[in-house]
């Protein structure tokens, strides 16, 4: 089994989380080196100072890939925690913050990761943004845009600014979620933003097929993150979420980061247009 990569930012104050988190093991990981079955892979990964990002950064980088974590600048701390784990497992890591809902930072944000990893082999869309509302009225025309660009377009302009940095035998990797397939009623334009992002692997892996580049998404159930306590989302929202699962618990982002390193290592190299779901049994990817 993979071993799990530490968690962060989790607020234990929910009642009855942390006994429902209990049996998620720790496979060693301190002693941990991988295989380095990424060795000398080069990943990008946006939102790759938290939660799933952040579990999938650590796991490339103890399968020995250098990686490049983008995050928002007010994430400074959570990031060098990051960096200094994947300097720990002997690998480089660059940290970039930005916001990409600017176009501008997007393509920034790749050109300065080919500058310090000389290239792009792993290119991971992954950073999300959600806010719950009790109505569809309630939704601001700024706040929509946040999630519209923050949820599709940033995937969309950095996976255009990386497409001719990538070579055959890269991948690209998109975070969307179980909402695309089995919306809640109060994330109205989140669950319609990661429809998006199914739709654009679907599309992405048939056209970069031929080149030899693989594009497949992972559709998450609730993992215990910081977004799941954050945009209006009730504090315990995510522990109801995870006891209708046939799991019966949210999700841990170790528990996905697996799901990330087959996905980029080649070992599933026959995979492309696929969504992996990891929703505790839950959704329809
Ligand atoms: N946690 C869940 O239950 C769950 C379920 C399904 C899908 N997801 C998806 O997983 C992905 C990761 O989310 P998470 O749960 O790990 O949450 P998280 O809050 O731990 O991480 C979100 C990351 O996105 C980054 N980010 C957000 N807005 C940004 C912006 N404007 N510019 C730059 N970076 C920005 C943040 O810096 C952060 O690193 C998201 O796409 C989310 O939609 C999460």
């Amino acid at each position: 089994m993979y071993p799990a990569p530490p968690f962060n930012k989790q607020p234990q104050e929910v009642p009855g989380l942390a006994s429902k988190m209990d049996p998620v093991p720790d496979h060693g990981e301190k002693s941990y080196k991988g295989s380095g079955r990424l060795a000398g892979r080069r990943a990008l990964i946006t939102g790759g100072d938290s939660g799933i990002g952040r579990a999938a950064a650590i796991a490339y980088a103890r399968e020995g890939a250098d990686v490049v974590i983008g995050y928002l600048p007010q994430e400074q701390s959570d990031a060098d925690e990051v960096l200094k784990l994947i300097e720990e497992a002997g690998s480089k890591g660059f940290g970039i913050p930005g916001d990409i809902t600017s176009r501008e930072f997007c393509e920034t944000l790749v050109a300065q990761t080919v500058e310090k990893l000389g290239g792009i082999d792993i290119l991971v869309n992954n950073a999300g943004h959600q806010q719950a509302v009790d109505s569809l009225l309630d939704i601001s025309p700024e706040a929509f845009d946040v999630t519209m660009k923050t949820n599709i377009y940033a995937p969309f302009w950095i996976t255009k600014a990386a497409l001719p940095h990538l070579e055959p035998g890269s991948v690209i990797i998109s975070t969307s979620s179980v909402q695309a397939y089995d919306p809640s009623e109060n994330l109205f334009d989140y669950a319609q933003t990661k429809a998006a992002n199914v739709a654009f692997v679907k599309s992405l892996a048939k056209q970069l097929g031929p080149k030899g580049i693989r594009v497949n998404g992972v559709a998450p159930g609730p993992v215990w993150t910081p977004l799941q306590t954050s945009g209006g989302q009730p504090q315990d929202a995510i522990v109801e979420f995870g006891k209708a699962t046939p799991l019966g618990r949210p999700g841990q982002p170790a528990e996905l980061a697996s799901i990330y390193v087959q996905l980029a290592d080649g070992s599933a190299s026959y995979a492309t247009g696929q969504i992996y779901g990891a929703a505790g049994g839950n959704g329809h990817p």
